[in-house]
């Protein structure tokens, strides 16, 4: 799809933006577990219909789950299948999916007392899980390679007999996702636990009929703070957002100022504008152990304004969708500019002017054809595969037209 941009004579926009896919698919296990939750504003993306549409069939029927791209999904379904006495389910997901590592995860799983097996490569999706009733109450697990293994334990603690303590070993990543499910647990009245070190969930059998309604997310909105930075002038007003978001990618919002954009908070929604007479710096440096999905966006506004980045903490980033660190340097290099990267970190250089007419690969990654978009404000360029933004956010390109990007 080529993108180009005709300035349009609004300069004030309004969006509403989807659910958060993060608090989405865990309040979708929860209800899973307490049926008397009711939620209101799920997210409209693929990762949360997977896991709706997964949960929605009588499990102990069911043969085979594929839960496509959805990592989420995958991992929480991974361990609250192996709660579910009776049921013998192959659980898959994408040629990807079968790519990205899961093998901490089952084996706390098994040193709980879960059946799983690897149906074709030890340590990698699909998953044979024979349901069943885990009876210990305590596990240790690495915390570097995806806090999503944590979050799966987290979230089927609850029904366990004596909870669960998960003392998490190594350095946590992600931490914010955690705190999030911490947060999920407590706002349905579950107990729970949380320090650097460990988490104890308490056990519960019922909680009380509970409405949650689910804030938009954060992540997605990353790519209008782009946008607004790339363009002259403007202001825009997204719904809906909580001042004390559940999500560690509000953080957004600190990173941006940095390359001058105000956030205002009013009642629901957030007011972005521009700073008067900004001076931008001509390096950033940022840490992005807590925000690894900001990765991409920020590394292409970069791009876009001219300055210098480098970006550290994004050691998960080669097994998401892809391997965002090598597909950042393959289509940023396109443009001209230098890219430098480690396991760990990605180091920008300057360049004067971005070349034009450059076709970008997605790799079936959202977060890639989101993230180069906005430099359409720029350059013209050409995005490939653009359906892949429906894994978080099927508006997407809705939302691009009414900013003037076609
Ligand atoms: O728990 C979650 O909802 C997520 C946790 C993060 O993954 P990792 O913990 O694997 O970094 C994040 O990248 C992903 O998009 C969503
Ligand atoms: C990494 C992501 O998702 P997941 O791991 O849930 O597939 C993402 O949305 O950027």
């Amino acid at each position: 799809m080529k993108l180009s941009y005709t300035p349009i004579k609004i300069n004030q926009f309004q969006f509403e933006i989807t659910g958060s896919k993060s608090i989405s698919n865990r309040y979708l296990i929860l209800k899973a577990l307490f049926p008397n939750l009711e939620l209101k504003g799920l997210s409209n993306s693929d990762d949360t219909q997977v896991l709706q549409k997964a949960l929605s069939k009588p499990l102990e029927e069911t043969k085979e789950i594929d839960i496509h791209h959805a990592g989420t999904a995958m991992r929480f379904l991974t361990a609250y299948l192996s709660t579910i006495p009776g049921s013998e389910i192959i659980l898959t997901g994408s040629e990807r999916m079968q790519e990205r590592p899961i093998g901490i995860l089952v084996e706390a799983l098994r040193t709980l007392g879960a059946s799983i097996e690897y149906v074709k490569i030890e340590g990698f999706p699909p998953l044979r899980i024979s349901g069943k009733s885990l009876r210990k109450d305590t596990i240790s697990i690495s915390a570097d390679v995806s806090s999503q293994y944590i979050t799966a334990l987290m979230l089927i603690a609850p029904s366990l007999k004596n909870g669960l303590t998960i003392k998490l070993e190594s350095k946590v990543t992600s931490k914010p996702y955690l705190r999030m499910t911490a947060q999920a647990l407590e706002s349905i009245g579950v107990k729970v636990d949380f320090d650097s070190h460990s988490i104890k969930v308490y056990s519960q059998t019922e909680i009380e009929p509970t409405q949650i309604a689910v804030e938009s997310d954060w992540s997605s909105v990353s790519y209008f703070y782009s946008c607004l930075a790339l363009m002259k002038t403007g202001t825009f007003e997204i719904s809906t957002f909580n001042k004390n978001s559940l999500q560690g990618d509000s953080k957004v919002a600190e990173f941006y100022k940095l390359l001058g954009i105000e956030t205002q908070f009013d009642k629901e929604s957030i007011q972005l504008s521009k700073i008067e007479d900004f001076k931008f710096p001509t390096k950033i440096e940022l840490d992005l152990n807590d925000t690894p999905d900001l990765a991409q966006t920020f590394a292409v506004t970069c791009l876009g304004l001219g300055v210098e980045c480098v970006l550290t903490g994004l050691h998960t980033l080669k097994v998401k969708e892809t391997d965002r660190l090598v597909a950042l340097k393959n289509e940023i290099e396109k443009f001209g500019a230098e890219v430098f990267i480690t396991t760990e970190s990605l180091h920008l250089k300057l360049i004067s002017k971005l070349h034009s007419e450059v076709k970008i690969k997605t790799y079936q990654d959202h977060r890639m054809a989101m993230a180069f978009a906005p430099l359409a404000l720029k350059t013209d360029l050409e995005i490939l595969n653009p359906e892949v933004v429906s894994k978080s956010f099927p508006d997407f390109w809705e939302k691009m037209n009414m900013l003037g990007i076609q």
